[in-house]
């Protein structure tokens, strides 16, 4: 049997471009919850979920790593007892793509009802 491949994007041999300051204003109103960070060297956006417990801090965490190998996009990911704080950028481009708004939005379809 043919094993299922899970990987769904391969960013190697794309280009990707960074979204302009004036259209991420735009954009990121759309995506609930998600800010955009600018203290560091690259911009990123950035949002922090809460959870009950470590378990399903972890449950979520899991769940993500799904989305980040399909779509081959890594957030960076800070993990305590009831909270995740994940943050989103295109190293390629020292900004935020398309890519971002794209992970962003599939991250939040996970915790929806
Ligand atoms: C070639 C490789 O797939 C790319 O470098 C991918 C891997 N994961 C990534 N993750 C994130 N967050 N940003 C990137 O630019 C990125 N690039």
């Amino acid at each position: 049997m043919t094993p299922t491949r899970l990987q769904q994007k391969d960013w190697s041999q794309l280009p990707r471009v960074a979204i302009a300051a004036h259209e991420l204003r735009q954009q990121l109103p759309t995506l609930p919850g998600w800010e955009l960070d600018e203290k560091r060297e690259s911009a990123a956006i950035t949002k922090t979920f809460a959870f009950a417990n470590f378990y399903e801090t972890m449950a979520f965490v899991n769940a993500l790593a799904l989305i980040a190998h399909q779509q081959d996009h890594h957030p960076d990911l800070e993990v305590s007892y009831g909270r995740c704080t994940v943050r989103l950028n295109t190293h390629d481009v020292g900004g935020i793509s398309a890519t971002d708004m794209d992970c962003a939005r599939r991250i939040n379809a996970l915790l929806a009802a």
